[in-house]
């Protein structure tokens, strides 16, 4: 039998959702592919994989879609991952890097700088590991996953890219669904929803075992990624998208 391909992002956020997926049974019939997002986006779109957890900004390129989860990766309060950092106060940056890993977090950073806080600095899109040594004087930049717990750790400035989208619109923010291109069958999708939700019954045991000094893991499973797809997400996610398209 032919493996149903999934891609998933490889960050710490995604051990909950991960979890159920990790036995023989799934695993059988599944094969996992784990990259950073914006690889993700790319072999969805190839179809390089069948199933994938995509940056919900891919969503405008696809000529059709069905999201095949209610779980995805939002947030309701601030998201601690996704953050604009900087040495100096956002209005007086002159440079922003982009993080090369994020499709949806890059184009929310952009939103929030024309339609928030008012600013204009000059877009650099970053290619590689090296840019967030740049973070320095008027030059800030935006990291996301795993990389931004750690930046938290050195930045004096730090924009939480989900709460200011919060305070901009009074909605959640989604920063990606689960998100297949051909249609999955209704006994298929019922079987990945309970493989995602599997983890959520046992969010102590995943924080502890990825012995993680940098950031607390069971906040950030609990209070600051917040999993289910509902309709307040949708609403911020077609605000989102809404924004895209303008
Ligand atoms: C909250 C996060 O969301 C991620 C941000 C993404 C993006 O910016 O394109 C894509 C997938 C998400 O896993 C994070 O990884 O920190």
């Amino acid at each position: 039998m032919k493996k149903i391909k999934v891609g998933a992002v490889s960050y710490l956020n995604t051990k909950p959702m991960m979890y159920g997926m990790q036995n023989d049974a799934f695993l059988q019939e599944h094969e996992l592919v784990p990259d950073y997002p914006s690889k993700v986006a790319e072999m969805l779109k190839t179809g390089a994989v069948d199933v994938a957890l995509v940056p919900v900004a891919l969503l405008k390129e696809l000529p059709e879609y069905f999201i095949v989860s209610d779980y995805c990766i939002g947030a309701e309060h601030e998201v601690a991952s996704v953050c604009l950092f900087s040495e100096v106060p956002v209005n007086q940056l002159t440079a922003v890097y982009l993080d090369y890993q994020s499709r949806t977090s890059v184009a929310l950073a952009k939103i929030l700088m024309k339609e928030f806080w008012g600013i204009n600095p000059e877009i650099i899109n970053a290619q590689d590991e090296s840019y967030r040594t740049k973070i320095a004087g008027t030059t800030g930049a935006v990291v996301i996953g795993d990389r931004a717990l750690e930046q938290r750790r050195l930045s004096t400035y730090i924009y939480d890219l989900a709460s200011e989208w919060q305070a901009m619109t009074h909605l959640p923010f989604v920063f990606a669904v689960w998100v297949s291109i051909k249609p999955m069958s209704n006994e298929w999708i019922s079987r990945f929803n309970a493989a995602n939700a599997e983890g959520f019954l046992h969010i102590d045991e995943i924080a502890e075992a990825q012995k993680y000094p940098v950031y607390d893991l069971k906040k950030y499973y609990t209070h600051n990624i917040s999993y289910l797809l509902n309709d307040e997400k949708r609403k911020g996610m077609e605000k989102f998208l809404a924004f895209l398209n303008a």
